[in-house]
């Protein structure tokens, strides 16, 4: 009982942590994914401007080549005004091979296109060519992009963009989140703003996000520290907290509840068999063959002091689930041989008794079995244990030797419910069986005494190759009956012949009614407690 107590708190924490753990987890997802849409929001804004910036560029080239480079000494004046004044550049020029022939930076004064970048051309010279580059001659430290067209002549003309309006676009952007925002033309210069410092962190990783433009040979990426996940997190978690801790409450409670009401049930059962609420009622069954009761089935009824009755499939399941069942058949075999001890039946007579799978596996089985057919043995009663397609499956090897050492000390063996059970009718032969109990679902389904009810048919002729007794469970109409024993079923049981009844009720329904034959119509025995 302790260590049940001990079990009970320990899930009930687990109900309480559930949603916190389960909240952890969706959160730190969620923040992941925010994370990877702010870095591609990010990307794409300085893609959209760096596309843009490029289409200025190749602009102003178009507008430097109506210039004829030859009467650089005339135009100078009109270039120098157009790279002073337009936003972004700083120097445009006409060219002719690697020459510069004038520009708005020198004016006329010689220089070469790889001078001015600080570094080669790609030979040969490419008609057009975009280039991100560290300096230039003029401003060695400031990274620039230079857009160069060439017309097949040689004469060509050339933007030079600054690079700073690319990193202070990239800064505003990228600082409020710490971001690195790095661009890149053509594989060239990577002009790159803020930096992330190698942290390691627990959970979190800096996430990275790379994009390039579908109109130039550009990249963006984009990294985010491990630290700016963490504060996505930290936020989305905040926000979820009071969700989770009413979450957590409720759950608690759900499973206290639960738990409450698995305790008292095992504790209302122990105390149910303690006072002697429990008592058995018996249905007898009917011999086609002999035109009497060949028996009866011993079915337990429970009735609190308060004076509730309980229905057997809850509190059988209910015990099955507590690991009250062996307890409880105890009880049972208890009050069922005291109650034998009053009636007065011919030897032979068969008394059905269900076992539960637990107990059929419980190596006090045979014993408990035993002990009761030994307190019995004056009535000289054929015992018959039901047992259920599903007590059959686990540890069949076993279960197969216990039934076999009590078939042969007298004790028959019933499948109860059969067809309902979804095992595999191997065990047919596997296990020594004698009586198969039809349910009475299948006996529900006979619409006619001449009708077709396949499956029944086809349990009552595997029945019959087995060599095995058959018994209609649930028959409540003439019909059926009728039905039945047209189909060679010998044994049947149901509001038809009998409900289930009191011991004293069944003592004295023996007397009078059990060695008559069953005549149609439904039992009128109704005041019998069900
Ligand atoms: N509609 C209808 N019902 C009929 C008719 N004839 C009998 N019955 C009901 O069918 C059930 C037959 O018992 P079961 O199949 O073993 O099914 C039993 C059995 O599985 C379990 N049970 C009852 N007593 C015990 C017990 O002492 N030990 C164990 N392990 N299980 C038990 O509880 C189940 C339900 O038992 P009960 O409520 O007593 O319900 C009984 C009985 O009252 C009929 O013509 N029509």
């Amino acid at each position: 009982m302790r260590k049940k107590r001990e079990r009970s708190w320990l899930v009930l924490l687990a109900a309480g942590l559930l949603p916190l753990i389960l909240g952890i987890l969706f959160t730190f997802i969620a923040a992941q994914r925010t994370e990877q849409r702010q870095l591609e929001t990010t990307a794409e804004v300085v893609l959209n401007h760096a596309e843009n910036l490029s289409d200025h560029a190749w602009d102003m080239v178009r507008q430097l080549e109506k210039y004829d480079p030859r009467a650089c000494g005339y135009i100078g004046k009109d270039i120098q005004r157009i790279g002073s004044v337009t936003a972004y550049f700083r120097s445009v020029g006409l060219t002719k091979n690697n020459d510069v022939l004038c520009s708005s930076a020198y004016g006329q004064h010689p220089g070469t296109i790889e001078g001015m970048i600080r570094m080669p051309l790609p030979t040969p010279i490419p008609d057009r060519w975009i280039q991100s580059v560290a300096g230039t001659a003029g401003a060695p430290q400031r990274p620039a992009v230079l857009f160069f067209r060439q017309q097949p002549m040689g004469y060509g003309a050339f933007a030079l963009v600054d690079g700073q309006y690319l990193l202070d676009f990239m800064h505003a952007l990228g600082m409020p989140r710490a971001y690195q925002v790095s661009i890149q033309f053509n594989h060239g210069y990577r002009i790159e703003t803020g930096h992330i410092a190698a942290e390691n962190h627990l959970l979190f990783n800096s996430l990275v996000y790379r994009t390039t433009s579908a109109r130039y040979p550009v990249t963006i990426s984009i990294i985010s520290p491990p630290s700016e996940a963490l504060k996505a997190w930290r936020q989305v978690f905040l926000t979820f907290l009071p969700m989770a801790a009413i979450l957590s409450l409720l759950f608690m409670a759900l499973v206290s509840n639960w738990l409450k009401r698995r305790l008292s049930y095992h504790d209302e059962l122990r105390r149910g068999i303690a006072n002697n609420e429990f008592s058995v009622n018996y249905q007898p069954v009917y011999d086609i063959s002999s035109v009497s009761c060949a028996g009866a089935e011993a079915l337990l009824r429970w009735q609190r002091r308060d004076g509730e009755w309980v229905r057997p499939d809850v509190f059988i399941a209910a015990a099955e689930a507590e690991s009250m069942i062996i307890p409880l058949t105890q009880h049972l075999l208890e009050l069922i041989a005291a109650d034998v001890k009053q009636w007065d039946v011919p030897p032979g007579f068969h008394l059905a008794i269900n076992v539960a799978a637990e107990h059929l596996q419980h190596p006090c089985f045979v014993s408990d079995i035993r002990q009761f057919a030994t307190t019995v043995a004056e009535k000289s009663l054929v015992i018959i244990l039901e047992l259920t397609e599903r007590s059959l499956i686990s540890e069949g090897q076993e279960v197969a030797e216990k039934l076999s050492l009590l078939r042969r000390e007298g004790i028959e063996i019933a499948i109860d419910d059969f067809g309902t059970g979804n095992c595999s009718l191997s065990y047919l032969q596997t296990f020594e069986l004698d009586y198969l109990k039809i349910d009475r679902g299948f006996i529900n389904a006979i619409e006619s005494v001449d009708g077709e009810t396949p499956v029944l048919d086809a349990i009552i002729n595997l029945s019959h190759k087995l060599a095995l007794q058959v018994l209609g469970e649930g028959v409540e109409t003439p019909m059926q009956l009728e039905y039945l024993k047209n189909h060679g079923v010998m044994f049947i049981q149901g509001y038809l012949y009998a409900r289930p009844m009191s011991s004293e009720a069944l003592a004295h329904w023996l007397t009078n009614e059990g060695r008559l034959p069953l005549v149609s119509g439904l039992s009128d025995d109704a005041s019998a407690p069900l």
